[in-house]
């Protein structure tokens, strides 16, 4: 699936960034956003990033630094602009004012991205309720940002928008509107939760920032078809497939869903609460890792951070650095599996794979065969997967910053064993 299939469809699009100093988020490459960009089927053409001790209440950057892009965009033909951080209404509307191109921020380009991936009744209806929150929270502003239908004139909008002006009463209908269509969906998917807790199949969550191979994994272990693509958050939706163990000949339920991405406000996170339930009701969750990331550190305390914010941090899981086969040969791990050994004698076993080549497979679908047989936490406990002592400050139930794990020079192989004990892994 391609948002904008006909390339001449594809904007132009000039990315900045503004360094705030320490405690602001900010990425010098710019590197995110553009993929974030051209996950919205957009082509950075140019990227620019500026320094400031605080935002200019009117135009975010100073007017110079405004004058500069409007020549960069001049420059590159460049049909808007992206910035990697949040705008106010006012700053948004100067600025394109001033650049004469449309602009657009971090956030309004991800729920771009939702908006056009959405495929579930439920995923649209979340969607919907994210954007309006966001808009909400920004007072009112142009009804034809959630009217927009792609494919028009111009790349944004174009003739066929409807610009009616919302005030915030009726975004609060809708709101509400939205809410309970969404609990009556919740219930039925508890409804089909419970029965699936009565079979009392264990239920692996697959989570991680966005781009870290989740679907890819999800469909090398159940032989699926998930949608894996080389996009930000390419999987919307939540898939629910049985896995079947052969070790221990039973079926786990492995679920695929909405990756993660720094910096995603608290009312994104509370729209996609019926997708991230799964994740929630898990006994046990893959936290996959794009081990080839430069930024993987970052990326894992983000991970970590909503899993908190959606109150799954107290689930066991287990770290799959995925992507293994792009590392170089100097920096691979020489096991497929170890064991990660947290500040507090927490114990969380860490598995290299590539989720592309197949390498390193049968050790996940050994761990998970412990895991369904209850036997996990004892095995870790009972020293059964060798320990490598790595990252002694390391502290995976914190707030971020957290772990920093150094991949292991000689992680020893781990014999898997598999039992029967039935004691699940959740504390
Ligand atoms: N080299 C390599 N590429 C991989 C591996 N696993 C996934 N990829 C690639 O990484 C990209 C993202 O993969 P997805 O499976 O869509 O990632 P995801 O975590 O589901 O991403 P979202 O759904 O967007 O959050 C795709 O281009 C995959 O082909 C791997 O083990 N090695
Ligand atoms: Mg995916």
């Amino acid at each position: 699936m391609s948002i904008a299939p006909n390339p001449a469809d594809q904007a132009r699009t000039v990315l900045v960034g503004v360094d705030l100093g320490p405690g602001s988020s900010f990425d010098p490459t710019l590197d995110e956003l553009a993929l974030l960009a051209e996950s919205a089927g957009d082509t950075p053409v140019a990227r620019l990033t500026a320094r400031r001790k605080a935002p200019d209440a009117a135009l975010f950057v100073g007017s110079g630094k405004a004058d500069e892009i409007k020549a960069l965009v001049a420059a590159t033909q460049a049909h808007g602009v992206i910035f990697d951080q949040a705008l106010s209404p006012a700053q948004q509307r100067n600025l394109e004012r001033h650049l004469g191109v449309e602009v657009l921020d971090r956030i309004g380009l991800i729920l771009e991205i939702f908006g056009a991936r959405a495929q579930s009744a439920e995923g649209k209806l979340q969607v919907e309720l994210a954007r309006l929150r966001y808009l909400s929270t920004r007072l009112v502003r142009r009804w034809s940002h959630l009217e927009r239908q792609r494919g028009g004139v111009g790349h944004r909008g174009g003739p066929g928008e409807r610009q009616i002006e919302l005030d915030k009463r009726m975004i609060g209908e809708r709101i509400k509107q939205l809410k309970g269509r969404l609990v009556k969906l919740k219930r039925q998917r508890g409804t089909q939760r419970k029965a699936r807790e009565r079979q009392g199949t264990f239920r692996v969550s697959l989570v991680g920032y966005t781009n870290a191979g989740k679907s890819t994994l999800f469909n090398a272990l159940v032989k699926a078809r998930a949608y894996a693509a080389d996009q930000l958050f390419a999987t919307l939706d939540t898939t629910t497939r049985q896995l079947y163990l052969e070790d221990v000949q039973t079926s786990v339920s492995l679920s695929d869903t909405v990756g993660f991405i720094r910096d995603l406000p608290h009312s994104l996170v509370e729209a996609f609460e019926a997708t991230l339930q799964e994740a929630v009701d898990a006994d046990l969750l893959l936290h996959v890792i794009d081990a080839s990331s430069p930024v993987l550190t970052e990326q894992m305390a983000e991970v970590q951070r909503v899993l908190a914010e959606i109150g799954a941090d107290g689930i066991g899981q287990v770290l799959v650095y995925n992507k293994s086969d792009l590392l170089p040969a100097d920096q691979r791990p020489r096991a497929a599996l170890d064991v990660l050994e947290l500040e507090g004698g927490v114990r969380v076993p860490r598995v290299f794979l590539s989720a592309l080549t197949a390498e390193g497979l049968p050790a996940l679908r050994g761990l998970l065969a412990m895991a369904a047989a209850g036997r996990l936490e004892q095995a870790l406990d009972g020293g059964e997967l060798t320990p490598n002592a790595v990252a002694a400050s390391c502290d995976l139930a914190a707030a971020p910053p957290l772990c920093t794990p150094t991949l292991p020079d000689q992680a020893p192989i781990a014999t898997l064993r598999t039992g029967t004990n039935d004691s699940h892994l959740r504390s």
